[in-house]
């Protein structure tokens, strides 16, 4: 199953309708078809699997904390259809050796970002496919976002952040290693 791009050209152009534009002006006759295809892109996570980014494994004798920060993230709230963005971090520890690429982090956040979202879901949903793939000890993943419906629109409060983590495995029952990892986490961001 995959976009239909037709249908979202006709909503488009229904839309611009709507709004009392007209469609069949210069500036707006390929806008349909425009909109249509940036959809196909940013919601192409839909149609894919991220989890599956984590199936490239390798071993390497090491038992102790990744972090992977500051990987930019755009995604799209589901309740308005427009962006947040920001920055993701992920720390793991694997188990017994069993590693991954350290770009495949950011290809199964940019699966999951490429949905309509929540990024309390975003958050949560990447952390489980990290746990399932790799069964690592433990897992977390921080996002720090800036979401437009709350900046351009409705409490136009702009700069606003929201921070949302998930914890997962070791992270959750040791606090000494969390606060570790959160600590190497905001210790150099921004
Ligand atoms: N928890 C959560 N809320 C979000 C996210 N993205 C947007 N929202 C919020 O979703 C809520 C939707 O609220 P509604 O009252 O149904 O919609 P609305 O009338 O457009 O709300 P306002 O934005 O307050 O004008 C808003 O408070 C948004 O700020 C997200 O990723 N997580
Ligand atoms: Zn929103």
């Amino acid at each position: 199953m995959g976009m239909d791009l037709e249908k979202i050209e006709q909503a488009v152009y229904m839309i611009l309708e709507a709004i009392g534009e007209d469609p069949e002006r210069e500036g707006l006759r390929d806008t349909p078809k425009r909109v249509a295809r940036m959809y196909d892109e940013v919601f192409h996570g839909l149609h894919e699997d991220p989890g599956q980014h984590l199936n490239v494994q390798f071993s390497e004798e090491h038992e102790e904390m990744v972090i992977v920060k500051d990987i930019p993230v755009y995604s799209m709230c589901e309740h308005h259809l427009v962006p947040f963005y920001g920055k993701a971090h992920i720390a793991y520890i694997p188990r017994k050796g069993k590693i991954t690429g350290l770009s495949k982090f950011a290809r199964v956040i940019e699966g999951f970002a490429r949905r309509p979202q929540l990024q309390e879901r975003l958050t949560s949903e990447v952390a489980d496919a990290i746990m399932n793939k790799l069964t690592p000890l433990g897992v977390l993943v921080v996002i720090e976002a800036e979401h437009m419906c709350m900046t351009m629109r409705g409490v136009k409060k702009a700069g606003s952040q929201t921070l949302t983590s998930a914890v997962r495995g070791i992270f959750k029952t040791n606090p000494i290693t969390r606060s570790e990892a959160f600590s190497l986490i905001q210790g150099h961001s921004r």
